[in-house]
């Protein structure tokens, strides 16, 4: 049979690396696919500056649109990242009966509702494996794998830069934005470092997992976000002191009241193998009810690792090509008419335990005040951390690990805690997971 022909937008990172495994592994792939998989065309911005690249028998534009539309093109990769004019190419793909693949969790997260409807509609696919967690296999996993399952809850380190970002400072103790711009050098980045170290880029992922494991739409716009960037080297090293790793984990947890998403640093017990997933690896741990506890480890990040995602759906697209269109895998892994509307709960509402970290000037008294707070308001301590005060300044740091309360009461506990005279700093504060 005759290749299936491919239109490649975007020859980056990704892009570069999705060229070279499939030459590469031409053999192979064909042996799996049935059919050879070839690009026919290709768009960069940047044609000049591909390097040793090997773009034979490619058609090569800085036009992304005229590969869309080239009649000859089957399957369209997207890769080039960013919501405009990502969207347009992608839906006029679509428009003309083009199956799609992409890396781009931003779209996805944001315009998957409306890009899923339009497929489903054209009787088309558009598939994302490389748009969580790199070359690691969540998406099949949670949809197909895991489909007799009702899941419960999930947790990941989807964010690879942010985790190297978090090792090697705890590792080396090295300086945050140093460890930045090597991630950045090395390709893990996102083009806006910021959605790395500020947890957009892991919400986006997040709201494509919450959407495969409960079956609810894409819902970027209610994910609680926060990133690395407040975490201090002295967060890192009393977490360790105390037993605990800081993760940044994008967490999906169902209840009987709603749907909790959210992105945050996190503290979790050194001893669980999430604690110890390092570097720019992920690692995905889902909880179904009948399976238990699952954990996906791999490359988050980086050339090949991503293109192994990408090479994997286009195999996908190619043997379903002949399949009927109702009855393929859906794109949410619940069929579209049988989305729910489960409600998604404020963060106030959601329960968790928390390390609190006070700067204080050691006068007596201070504790006594603080403990009093927080039994006012049900907030029970778990361990109490007291370093030496500084022979100078009088001035030392507190750190209290709380047992689970509901973060609106957190809340008042800190407005309480930061009105005392004696405590000279905001404070800080990181949620706790045992992630059982
Ligand atoms: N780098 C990674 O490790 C990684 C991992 C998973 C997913 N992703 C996602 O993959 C996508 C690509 O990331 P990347 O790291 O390869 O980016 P990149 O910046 O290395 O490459 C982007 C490519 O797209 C081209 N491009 C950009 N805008 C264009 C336009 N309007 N028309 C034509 N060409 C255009 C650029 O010239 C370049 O060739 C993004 O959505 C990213 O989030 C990246
Ligand atoms: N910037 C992303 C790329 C992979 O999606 C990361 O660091 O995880
Ligand atoms: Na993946």
């Amino acid at each position: 049979m005759k290749p299936v022909k491919i239109g490649l937008l975007g020859l980056g990172t990704v892009g570069g690396g999705t060229v070279r495994v499939l030459t590469r592994n031409r053999d192979e792939i064909t042996r799996r696919a049935g059919r050879g998989i070839e690009i026919i065309a290709a768009a960069a911005r940047n044609l000049d500056s591909l390097g040793d690249l090997d773009t034979t028998g490619m058609r090569l534009t800085e036009d992304a649109f005229e590969v869309v539309e080239d009649p000859e093109v089957e399957v369209i990769v997207e890769l080039i990242g960013g919501l405009s004019p990502a969207r347009e190419l992608v839906l006029r793909a679509i428009d003309q009966g083009k199956h799609v693949v992409t890396a781009n969790k931003a779209l996805i997260a944001h315009h998957g509702n409306e890009i899923f409807q339009r497929a489903q509609e054209k009787g088309v696919m558009v598939a994302f494996e490389a748009a969580v967690a790199g070359g690691i296999p969540i998406i099949k996993a949670i949809r197909e794998g895991l489909a007799g399952n009702r899941i419960e809850w999930l947790a990941g380190i989807i964010n690879g830069t942010a985790n190297f970002i978090l090792t090697e400072m705890r590792d080396k103790g090295r300086d945050f934005n140093d460890v930045l711009a090597e991630a950045q050098r090395l390709g893990y980045a996102e083009a806006d470092p910021t959605f790395d170290v500020e947890g957009v880029d892991a919400a986006h992922k997040l709201t494509i997992l919450a959407s495969i494991a409960f079956g609810v739409p894409l819902q970027f716009d209610r994910v609680y976000m926060e990133g690395i960037t407040g975490i201090s080297r002295e967060d890192v090293a009393y977490a360790s002191e105390l037993g605990y790793r800081i993760k940044h984990l994008g967490i999906a947890r169902r209840s009987p009241r709603g749907i909790e998403l959210r992105v945050h640093p996190t503290l979790i017990p050194e001893r669980r193998l999430i604690a110890n997933v390092d570097g720019v690896l992920n690692a995905v741990l889902v909880w179904g009810d009948a399976v238990g506890p699952t954990l996906y480890y791999g490359a988050g990040a980086g050339a090949e690792p991503t293109a192994s995602a990408v090479v994997a759906d286009l195999v996908d697209v190619v043997r379903a090509l002949t399949i009927d269109p109702e009855n393929r895998v859906p794109h949410l892994a619940f069929q579209p008419d049988a989305l729910a509307d489960t409600r998604i709960l404020a963060m106030d509402e959601v329960e968790t335990a928390f390390y609190l970290r006070l700067r204080v000037v050691d006068q007596p008294g201070v504790m006594a005040d603080v403990t009093r707070i927080l039994a006012d308001l049900d907030i029970s301590i778990e361990a109490i951390l007291q370093k030496e005060p500084d022979e100078d300044t009088h001035e030392a740091d507190v750190i209290l690990l709380t047992h689970r309360v509901r973060e609106g009461n957190l809340d008042q506990a800190i407005g309480r805690i930061e009105a005392l005279s004696s405590v000279i700093a905001p404070v800080q504060r990181i949620r706790m997971e045992a992630l059982r």
